[in-house]
Formats: structure tokens, sequence, C-alpha cells
């Protein structure tokens, strides 16, 4: 378990983290998650000690980090994976490790093992690939074993196999009732593996709250409707006050009324429907939404701001919003 109260870090003038409370419980992952300069990163120096709060504390299973009798088997973190010297091996970096964390040596072979890199474990760190350099940053992570892990990005520079595997991997350590808090920009792939989030925007919380409950919160019962007829149902389903996007295309989107709705009265009209599809809200367009505030370095787009990160991979945006109109009138 994670927990920090009323946890605060100023540098000069600037509130890098802002009064942040909150507890990463055991059994299951958590998401942590922020638009660029959010204060994630110094959050968790915060909790691992390599940065001292300003006030408030961070605690790793009940005690701060510090005061660990065995900190590697405690805490497990992924934070910069190419902190490494270029003309060790990996094996040579690991037994090192190993060795300053009196982790026995046998460990080692484990979770080169575990993170699949047993066949390049004598090369020299300076010609691993950035996927490999994130292998070794999370074998080091779980060298010791530990009851609570902490992943800065560990999707970073992985493939396709190696995002599968981290998943699975996260998924099997809170399996096994441990502790997981995992940032990352990736949004599809958060969603996937996430329980829990918690979601911060300059330096504050704005969401401590289950996947599920985050994005149902969002939910607005969006469904695309495809007619041959789709500008007179859409002009029908104005008229009731239900909000849609221009049709376009022999296509339109509607909002905030079930799918069954639009089937009955196109049914009372003799409307053939083509295709009526219930859209769910992707983690990245509730996300955005809730964070569209908090932004610190805003990109511009040739058109207009999105409000989107511009360095996270969730540049997207939810191309809902940005194209629908709202068409309400009053019921015919
Ligand atoms: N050592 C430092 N000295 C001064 N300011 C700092 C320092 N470390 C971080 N900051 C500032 O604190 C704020 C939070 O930074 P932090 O790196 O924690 O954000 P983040 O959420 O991890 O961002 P990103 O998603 O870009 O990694 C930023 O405005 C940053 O410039």
């Amino acid at each position: 378990m994670i927990e920090t109260s009323q946890l605060t870090k100023r540098y000069g003038d600037h509130l890098a983290v802002d009064d942040l409370s909150f507890r990463v419980e055991p059994g299951r992952v958590t998401g942590f998650l922020g638009p660029n300069g959010a204060g994630k990163s110094t959050t968790m120096r915060l909790i691992t000690g390599l940065d001292r709060p300003t006030s408030g504390t961070a605690t790793v299973n009940g005690r701060r980090y510090a005061d660990a009798a065995v900190p590697m088997h405690e805490l497990g973190v992924l934070l910069d994976a190419k902190a490494a010297d270029p003309a060790r091996s990996a094996r040579n970096h690991l037994r090192a490790l190993a060795a300053a964390g009196g982790v026995p040596r046998r460990r080692v072979e484990e979770v080169l093992d575990l993170v699949g890199l047993t066949d390049v474990a004598d090369r020299p760190l300076g010609g691993f690939s950035l996927g490999m350099g994130q292998r070794l940053g999370i074998a080091t992570a779980l060298l010791g074993d530990p009851q609570t892990v902490m992943l800065d990005e560990p999707v970073n520079g992985l493939d396709v196999d190696g995002i599968q595997w981290i998943r699975r991997l996260l998924t099997d350590l809170a399996a096994e009732g441990r502790t997981v808090l995992l940032s990352s920009h990736l949004m599809s792939e958060l969603e996937l593996v996430a329980e829990h989030l918690v979601v911060i925007g300059r330096g504050r919380i704005l969401a401590d709250t289950s996947m599920a409950d985050f994005l149902s919160g969002a939910d607005e019962h969006r469904t695309l409707v495809r007619s041959p007829e789709a500008d007179r149902l859409a002009r029908m389903l104005a008229a009731d006050g239900v909000v849609v996007s221009s049709a376009h295309d022999g296509e339109f989107e509607v909002r905030g009324v079930e799918a069954v709705a639009v089937g009955r009265l196109a049914a009372a009209h003799g409307i053939e429907l083509h295709q009526l599809a219930t859209r769910d809200t992707s983690l990245e367009e509730a996300y955005l939404r809730l964070t569209q505030d908090a932004v610190s370095y805003a990109g511009h787009s040739t058109g207009h701001d999105s409000g989107a990160d511009p360095t996270s991979g969730a540049t997207s945006g939810p191309s809902a919003d940005t194209t629908t109109t709202a068409l309400t009138g009053s019921p015919a």
C-alpha cells in the first residue's frame, strides 16, 4: 500500500505537488495519470524519498520508504530506465544491485528470465535498445520481490509483444496481492490494465476512483446511426430535443438517448437503418474532458486548440466533441 497525506512539494514559487492525499491499495493495478507537468514524477520521487516534501507525508506499506528494513522488498521502482552504466552487462548490473540490497544472487537469474533478457544478459548495456533497457528497468524494480511496485511510463519503447507481456505481468502482480502504481500517457493501455485511477492536474487530485466509475461518469449514451434517410431522422430527433451531430455521408451521432429509442423512432416512420451502434466512452475521452482546464503545456493545432496534451500520445481527442453540433429544438 502507498499512502500520501497532504503531500506538498514547492520548487521556489512553483507548487509542483499541492496537498495530495490518496491511497494506492494492494491487489489491483492503479493508474496514475495527468497532463505533462502535473506532478506525477515529483510525487513518485517523494514516495521513494529521492526528494523531500515541503510538507505532508508519503508512506509505503505503512512507513516512510527511507525507514524500511529491506527497502528493495518493500518497493520496486522504475523511474528512469536508462540509469545504468553502459559498459556493464545486465547480469552484472543486477548482481551489483542485488548485493547492495541484500537480495540473493539467484534472484538475478529469476528476474532476467521473467523479463526475457536471459539470452542477452552478458551484453553491455550500451548496446541495449530502448525496449531492452525498459525490460532491464522492470527487472531492477522486481529484483527485491517487492510488495509494492511503482512504475513510471513502463510501456515506453516496448513493441507489441512487450506491451502484452507487461500487461500480463502487472495483472499477475496485482493478482498476487501486491500494490501496483503505474503512470502512463498511453490511455488505451491504461484502460486495459488499471482497475483504479488517480488523476492529478497542476499538482492536485482531480479524480480518485475506479476505472468503471470514471468511464461511466463521463458516459452519455452515444450512438452512431447510419441510414439512407440520415438527414430526415436527424431532424426528427433534433425536433424531440435530442443532441445530434449534423448528418454527413448518411451517418450521424446521437447523444443522451439510448439506441433503442432511435430504432423505435426510425421504425415508427418507416425509416431504413443500416447501422445503430452504441459507443462506449474511452478513457482518453473521459480523461481529456476532466483535464481540459489542468493542462500546463497545451499545444496549438493549426485550426484551434483541442486542449489535448501535445506530447502525451493522447493526441487524437474526442472527435465527436469537436464536431458535434447541438441541433436541439422544441418538441414537434
Ligand atoms: N527539480 C525541480 N526543480 C524545479 N521544478 C521542478 C523540478 N522537478 C519538477 N519541477 C516542476 O514541477 C512540475 C511537475 O513536474 P513533474 O515532472 O512531476 O510532472 P509530470 O506530471 O511527471 O510530467 P510529465 O508527464 O511531463 O512527466 C513541473 O512544472 C516541473 O517543471
